[in-house]
């Protein structure tokens, strides 16, 4: 018999196996259990021995953490994505025979994954293997939060498996797992590299769309660019992901491989947030510099406070966000004015958006409602998206789109995907947008874009 920290693992497979045998069906066992401490960095970069895929998430506050290796189940959908993703994850929760040994909310089958910025979008040249939507189940799923550490191992089992077989590989890969050699930055890979896409062709863009808000009912429209990297050795993902974890407080992180590629970065910006029925929103936009002295930073965020220019962009995420949250919760609450939100190379206006989500909604049904928010597409939302669908060049692929996680009961978070980048080996593509209102000037909008990408190149080692 094999025992871990007090679980047994083929006594939970061989009651599960009596289960599936009846039933007739392969089911996803989902065990998990305390574990001590480990390194969360070792252990992603120990999982590359035994996945191709990892994925990695962490709040903004670094309380909630999740390290996934390996994909026991992988949800896609190409059309009608949230609706799909959610009548899919019930059916799948239906079959699956959860185990839990432990007192934390963020662990048993958790999907990770994200949406893409646009649907209608086919191409895919750059975006191999982020086609559509797409969240996994990690085979091994580490989660880091304030009960502590914990295990969750997610297996199939069909009515022919052989329990003792399977219960062995499952203790050997997690030992190996939660036993990593310690990990030591691979130290500089330099940036040998920089190739901006037709920055000047984006500033003219720009200049159209302030003659376009001038001549049509449109009031923001969000675009974005590309800078492509060339590193001198393939780039190790977990000192990307510790130099983001170190450098950019206030920031979720998260990384999601899959075909050899990374989409990875430092994101301020939740999108929402449910827990027990309570939702949290966010409001972000409107950017300035920080100041290189406490007292040109304190001004320099008065300013952007008092920016008429800034204010309006921000203000029309908020008019959205309200209606769209007023649509599926109740007890809304939004402060009148924003206030600053500082990060390591940037500040930002914002405004949070607490309500408490009425009847039948779920976490899903809330990113439908607010993605693109005005803070990523422009306002309307379909004009916009039209002009985005006609204009920009660039393939978004999943950056500026929700990426998250949620649990079986539709717990969970997604961020906007912002500050980000796309790995692939000694490559990356790393994007930057900003919002055009009538006032943008298409200098400033290029400088505000230049500084969004630094938190990734900085991580990148540039
Ligand atoms: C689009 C991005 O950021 C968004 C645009 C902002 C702005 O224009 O002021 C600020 C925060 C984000 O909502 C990005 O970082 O790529
Ligand atoms: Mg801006």
């Amino acid at each position: 018999m094999i025992e871990t920290q007090g679980i047994n693992i083929e006594g939970v497979l061989t009651a599960a196996l009596k289960q599936v045998q009846v039933s007739k069906t392969a089911s996803l066992v989902s065990i998990s259990e305390k574990i001590n401490k480990v390194d969360r960095l070792s252990f992603f970069a120990a999982g590359k021995n035994l996945a191709k895929n990892r994925s990695f998430w962490s709040n903004a506050d670094q309380n909630v953490c999740f390290v996934g290796i390996g994909d026991s189940y992988t949800l896609k959908a190409e059309r009608h994505s949230y609706d799909t993703v959610k009548a899919e994850w019930k059916k799948l929760m239906e079959r699956t025979i959860i185990k839990r040994h432990d007192e934390s909310a963020n662990t048993g089958p958790i999907a990770i994954g994200g949406f893409p910025f646009d649907e209608e979008n086919e191409t895919y040249q750059l975006w191999q293997g982020f086609e559509g939507s797409q969240f996994r189940i990690p085979e091994y799923m580490l989660t880091v939060d304030e009960n502590g550490y914990f295990l969750t191992t997610n297996t199939w089992i069909d009515p022919h498996s052989n329990v003792g077989k399977l219960a062995s590989v499952l203790h050997e890969e997690r030992n190996m797992l939660l036993n990593p050699p310690p990990q030591r930055s691979e130290g500089v890979n330099p940036i040998l590299l920089k190739h901006e896409v037709d920055p000047g062709e984006w500033k003219n863009l720009v200049r159209e769309v302030t003659d376009y808000i001038d001549n049509h009912s449109v009031e923001k429209i969000v675009l974005a660019r590309e800078l492509q990297v060339e590193l001198r050795k393939p780039c190790n993902i977990t000192d990307v992901l510790r130099q983001l974890l170190t450098n950019q407080k206030n920031s979720y992180v998260f990384a999601w491989e899959s075909e050899g590629a990374c989409f990875i970065g430092a994101s301020p910006e939740r999108l929402v947030q449910v827990k027990n029925n309570h939702l949290l929103s966010t409001c972000l936009a409107g950017t300035a510099p920080r100041g290189k002295t406490t007292e040109d930073d304190k001004q320099m965020g008065q300013a952007l406070l008092q920016d008429k220019k800034n204010r309006e962009e921000h203000q029309i995420v908020v008019n959205m966000i309200r209606d769209a949250v007023l649509s599926c919760a109740h007890n809304v609450q939004i402060p009148e004015q924003p206030v600053i939100y500082p990060l390591q190379n940037l500040q930002h206006l914002y405004t949070p958006v607490r309500a408490e989500l009425k009847h039948g909604y779920t976490l899903l049904d809330v990113v439908k409602k607010l993605h693109p928010t005005p803070a990523l597409s422009g306002f309307p939302q379909n004009e916009s998206l039209s002009f985005l669908r006609e204009h920009e060049t660039l393939e978004r692929g999943w950056y500026g789109a929700p990426i998250g996680w949620f649990n079986r009961s539709f717990n969970g978070e997604f961020a906007v995907a912002i500050r980000s980048g796309l790995i692939c080996d000694e490559k990356a593509s790393l994007f930057a947008g900003c919002g055009v209102v009538k006032d943008s000037d298409p200098e400033m909008e290029y400088e505000e874009t230049k500084i969004k990408f630094t938190p990734m190149l900085e991580a990148l080692g540039g």
